[in-house]
């Protein structure tokens, strides 16, 4: 079928899993095909493989038999994880995106279906990054599931038995990281949608031992660093004059927390705890606050401010009059008309961010938020919104804060240069460099980014800046004989591209050779499409 007809066909089915599903077969059939479908109608096509629908895919990942390109390692896997590794048909892995499938975006434990997220997310890594597919291994690590309708689900596949946690949970996972190292020394790993109790934890033991991120905590802290960035120079205000509200103290909210604090810390001088204190948080007990010390988990601490205790959002907007509203709690609607309404009467340009995924999680809807405020906000959200028109007639694009603007070229980059470990540095500078791309245009449009179709562009640039970063900070080193700087940056970065992949264009498994063929035209055709 020409790739016409298979739009066609696509955009008549019923509904957006369908899609979904004709896209994986796609990828499964002919992976040429299904990249340059992907290439050219980026902005219509991204949503049906990625957020939001991939949440729905996940959902129903086991009932609606998906077989998967990813590889499943499991607790029953115990001491065997290398070999298992060295019998997988791709040995030319450089990045793994692995996630245990407790907290998939907002839809919270969904067991192996988190394999869907693995998948999305090493599909961004070919679609934006213009990595060879055949490089990017998903992964699922089953280690139990406490959804009770996945353990009495009879087509569920996963392990039938609650997570393991603590220290049988951590046993797994250094095995896996061993294991994953030994295989291939230089492979990057992204953590992806894990719990907030084992986020936290497995971060902190692997983040100065190896290449590897987490993409909710800090590819996402990055992205929303970017969008008040570029929010900042669509109003002409200033990130240190703000003071920000989260709705939601998880991983991404105390993260971006802390990125913001970093940021202001080096750009602005302030002290650490200076910086701090004007982030607030508001959980699902209230706001963080001193007097609640005693039973706040770890990483809520730097945030509880001497205040009095305030019972909810719309009392800590009052009080607190904050000029940035951060949601990521997963709470559909809890920004309410009222609250929005509050913010626009505090602020004459409020910034909203509603970054829970997917859209059905969403704190509010761009609609909503442009509403109550007189299109006055600064909006973004984590899913995409179509664009809208004001009441005025001004047409606005809402801006989407996904990780997907950082998340492949912060591995991409890391990849290229052999980082040895990736610090909070490296995303204030992805931040940084994204924060600034959106033209003054594209401001005065809503757009905090440059829109979906041009990600590929965006993902290069930043790459570039990154590698740059990278090498001249220490990190990471360029392949022998490639020029320290680019003249013309997409050359350049297509030099270090097919240096550091041509191994795995060349030689890969027989079973993976479609895929690989699709990746060689895909590195060598990129500049044309
Ligand atoms: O996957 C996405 O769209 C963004 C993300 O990491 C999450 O929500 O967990
Ligand atoms: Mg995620």
């Amino acid at each position: 079928m020409s790739s016409d007809a298979l739009l066609a066909k696509l955009r008549q089915l019923p509904k957006d899993i369908d899609r979904y599903e004709l896209l994986r077969n796609l990828q499964q059939d002919n992976a040429e095909l299904f990249f340059q479908l992907l290439f050219q109608h980026t902005e219509e096509l991204l949503p049906y493989v990625y957020t939001p629908t991939v949440g729905q895919a996940c959902q129903e990942y086991c009932a609606r038999g998906f077989s998967t390109r990813g590889l499943y390692l499991s607790a029953a896997d115990k001491g065997r994880m290398l070999q298992k590794l060295r019998a997988w048909p791709q040995q030319e892995i450089s990045l793994a995106v692995v996630t245990d499938g407790e907290r998939i975006l907002g839809l919270g434990d969904l067991g192996v279906g988190g394999m869907g997220i693995s998948e999305g997310k090493a599909l961004l890594y070919t679609v934006a990054g213009g990595v060879p597919p055949c490089s990017v291994l998903p992964v699922c690590l089953d280690v139990g599931t406490n959804n009770k309708a996945l353990l009495e689900d009879p087509t569920y596949t996963g392990l039938k038995q609650r997570r393991l946690t603590g220290a049988a949970f951590d046993a797994v996972m250094d095995e896996f990281m061993s294991a994953v190292q030994a295989w291939r020394p230089h492979v990057l790993v992204q953590f992806e949608d894990f719990g907030n109790v084992n986020a936290f934890r497995v971060l902190d033991r692997w983040r100065e031992r190896c290449c590897c991120f987490n993409d909710d905590m800090q590819g996402t802290a990055a992205v929303a660093l970017a969008g008040l960035l570029a929010g900042m120079r669509a109003t002409g205000g200033s990130l240190e004059q703000q003071t920000f509200l989260f709705l939601g103290a998880g991983e991404a909210g105390t993260a971006i927390g802390e990125l913001i604090s970093q940021q202001l810390v080096r750009r602005h001088g302030l002290s650490r705890q200076q910086a701090r204190g004007g982030c607030y948080y508001v959980d699902s007990k209230g706001l963080v606050c001193a007097a609640r010390r005693q039973e706040l988990q770890h990483h809520k601490l730097p945030f509880a401010h001497d205040r009095p205790f305030l019972p909810d959002l719309e009392s800590a907007v009052r009080q607190l009059k904050p000029s940035v509203l951060i949601g990521v709690a997963a709470q559909p609607g809890a920004f309410t008309p009222a609250i929005l309404s509050l913010m626009a009467q505090q602020h004459q340009h409020p910034v909203i961010f509603s970054l829970s995924n997917p859209t059905s999680l969403a704190e509010c809807t761009a609609q909503q938020a442009l509403e109550a405020t007189e299109g006055r906000a600064v909006f973004a959200s984590g899913s995409p919104y179509p664009p809208l028109v004001l009441p005025g007639g001004r047409q606005v694009f809402p801006a989407q804060a996904n990780n997907a603007y950082v998340f492949p070229a912060v591995g991409h980059a890391a990849v290229l240069t052999r980082c040895s470990s990736i610090p909070d540095a490296v995303f204030l500078e992805a931040a940084e460099a994204l924060g600034a791309m959106s033209s003054s245009q594209q401001l005065a449009q809503g757009r905090l980014f440059p829109p979906l179709s041009e990600i590929r562009t965006a993902c290069e640039q930043l790459t570039v800046h990154l590698v740059q970063f990278m090498v001249g900070s220490g990190l990471g080193r360029l392949p022998e004989g490639v020029a320290a700087t680019p003249g013309d940056a997409a050359g350049w970065l297509d030099v270090v591209r097919q240096r550091c992949f041509a191994p795995a264009i060349a030689n890969g498994g027989s079973r993976q050779q479609q895929q690989q063929q699709g990746a060689r035209q895909l590195v060598v055709a990129r500049s044309k499409l």
